[in-house]
């Protein structure tokens, strides 16, 4: 039995996954805007911030240190490394979501969905999907946010990232933004209550760390 069992289905975990430059981003940042009820994990990473980045809201940014040790105490849900870096979702603020009946959306790479469908046998794992591959390489390169040598090493985790979405629940192929986060946000359901981010007597923190 999975320690998330006792709870009701409506509280659990949604994992949003996909490869480098398929549009996460960018599903996270229109959903935010339209749909400021749905509630995101803040993920921590060891990776240095994008220009348009904002630490506490895209990542926690840590040094390796910092992040190991939280690793080490326990403090994700599931980590990883990714590329040169590495990457957890933290675990308090979700398991506060879920005790207290409400839904979270989190993102994790394959490694990381992985894990957390180990952890949380309930949890919902959804797989974002480029119309092709060269659309992918299209958008990776677009961003540039990247140096050629960083592209071509996301590139090749990407061709099997893309060789797993069979292990997930749902598929939504990115499109337009627009369609992409209208079909996420259809999955997630509608809000029970617009007030349901932040139900009466509970403090829901921010982070745990
Ligand atoms: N395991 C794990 N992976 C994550 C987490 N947050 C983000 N990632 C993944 O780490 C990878 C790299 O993320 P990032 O450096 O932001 O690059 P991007 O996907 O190109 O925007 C992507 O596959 C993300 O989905 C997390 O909390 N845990
Ligand atoms: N549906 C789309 N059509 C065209 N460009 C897109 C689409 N979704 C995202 N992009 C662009 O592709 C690039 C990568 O998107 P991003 O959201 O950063 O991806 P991810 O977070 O998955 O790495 C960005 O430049 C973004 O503006």
């Amino acid at each position: 039995m999975s320690f998330d069992d006792h709870r009701p289905v409506a509280a659990r975990l949604t994992v949003l996954s996909g490869p480098s430059g398929v549009g996460k981003g960018s599903v996270k940042a229109l959903i935010r805007e339209r749909y400021p009820w749905v509630w995101f994990s803040v993920s921590a990473t060891t990776r240095a911030p994008r220009p348009d980045e904002i630490p506490g809201f895209h990542y926690h940014y840590y040094d390796r240190a910092h992040f190991e040790k939280l690793a080490a105490d326990g403090m994700f849900l599931e980590w990883a490394q990714y590329a040169n870096n590495l990457y957890g979702t933290p675990r308090g603020p979700i398991e506060e979501r879920l005790d207290a009946g409400l839904p979270a959306v989190t993102e994790a790479d394959l490694q990381g969905a992985r894990q957390i469908r180990q952890a949380m046998p309930q949890a919902r794992l959804v797989f974002l999907a480029p119309p092709s591959w060269d659309e992918l390489v299209r958008r990776l390169t677009g961003r540039g946010t990247e140096d050629a040598e960083t592209i071509k090493r996301r590139l090749a985790l990407a061709e099997a990232e893309l060789s797993a979405e069979s292990e997930f629940d749902y598929t939504i192929t990115n499109y337009s933004v627009e369609q992409a986060t209208e079909e996420l946000v259809g999955l997630l359901g509608s809000p029970t209550q617009p007030t349901e981010a932040c139900p009466v007597g509970k403090t829901l923190a921010a982070t745990h760390f």
